[in-house]
């Protein structure tokens, strides 16, 4: 399969001598939906940053559409459309003139067809005329999303595309990014959502100090981590469990009213059947019963749980 984006043992020291990145290996597949989670200070606004050509990586290789981004700069920045984590455009400039300013900036010629279609798909095209500075912050957010799209990118990094906007307008988002990726655009998202990753990634990288330490696709990850949990919420109260039951590995909750069992939904052998016999021997009834997946936002907190180490100069800002 093709590369959107090729990332190979990339490197990245600040001035101020802090490693940001540390021999990141990424490979983005065309026309795929990647979403890159990451604490806070992880590294995945410098790595957006160095894929689109805004900050200079310090060692190591990237390749956009099989191109070198340091030796094509011109051509990878045509490809890449980047919508950033601040707002970022004159407010005085009405929607219209921003996005088709930012159109010509990449040397395409006009095209107001197309600037119509992603306004409209955007539900900003009754607002063409309007200031950006009247706008509400979710349609600012929209007209960044527009100016993005405004060259036809084949790469769009969205990073955070959804932080403090309603769920409305996340909902959009979401369906406007299947939208793109349905036209063949390859998209590269960064959340601390996991709920954002899960319902719409193909495939998720997890990174961490500086690092990635996973990636997987969607499903396989939920598949391969998600345990499955069962709860069995009881007709009466126990005080205290048998011991062939805990040697079963049940758990009592604190009220005594409920069973907890963990299992892995791909063995052969749940022991779930197992759990309902020594119940049933021991007269326990139970009234009610649920199984859950466990879910990626677990996956998440005990993947980088070791590794968390807050910036307190960005933790408090
Ligand atoms: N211009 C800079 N100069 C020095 N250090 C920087 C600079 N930009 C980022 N850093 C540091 O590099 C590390 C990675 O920052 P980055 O913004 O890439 O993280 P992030 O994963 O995007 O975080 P967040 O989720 O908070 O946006 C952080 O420790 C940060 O303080």
């Amino acid at each position: 399969m093709p590369l959107a984006v090729n990332v190979q043992g990339v490197n990245k020291v600040y001035a101020s001598g802090h490693p940001a990145l540390q021999g990141v290996d990424l490979e983005i597949r065309d026309g795929e939906i990647f979403a890159l989670l990451g604490p806070n200070g992880a590294g995945k606004t410098t790595l957006i940053s160095i894929i689109c050509g805004i900050v200079n990586a310090s060692g190591g290789a990237v390749t956009v559409g099989g191109l070198d981004i340091v030796r094509n700069f011109r051509q990878v920045r045509g490809r890449v459309g980047l919508v950033p984590q601040e707002l970022s455009t004159d407010g005085f400039e009405s929607v219209w003139t921003t996005v088709k300013f930012s159109r010509g900036l990449f040397g395409k010629p006009p095209n107001n067809a197309y600037l119509e279609q992603i306004l409209r798909q955007l539900s900003l095209w009754e607002k063409r005329h309007a200031r950006i500075m009247e706008l509400s912050g979710g349609m600012k957010r929209r007209v960044m999303i527009a100016k993005a799209l405004s060259h036809e990118p084949d790469v769009l990094f969205l990073d955070e595309p959804t932080a403090g906007v309603d769920v409305e307008l996340r909902r959009d988002m979401w369906e406007m990014v299947r939208g793109l990726r349905e036209r063949g655009v390859t998209i590269i998202l960064t959340t601390h959502y996991i709920e954002e990753a899960e319902e719409m990634a193909d495939r998720i990288g997890v990174i961490s100090k500086g690092e990635i330490v996973l990636v997987e696709d969607k499903d396989t990850l939920m598949d391969k981590l998600g345990q499955k949990q069962l709860r069995l919420q009881l007709q009466q109260p126990l005080t205290s469990l048998p011991d062939d039951l805990r040697e079963l590995a049940l758990s009592l909750s604190d009220d005594g009213h409920e069973l907890v069992f963990h299992f892995d939904s791909q063995s052969e052998h749940t022991g779930i059947a197992d759990v309902l016999r020594r119940l049933d021997q021991h007269g326990i009834d139970y009234k009610d019963l649920q199984t859950r997946q466990r879910s990626l936002e677990e996956i998440f907190v005990s993947l980088v749980h070791e590794s968390v180490d807050p910036d307190p100069v960005r933790e408090a800002s």
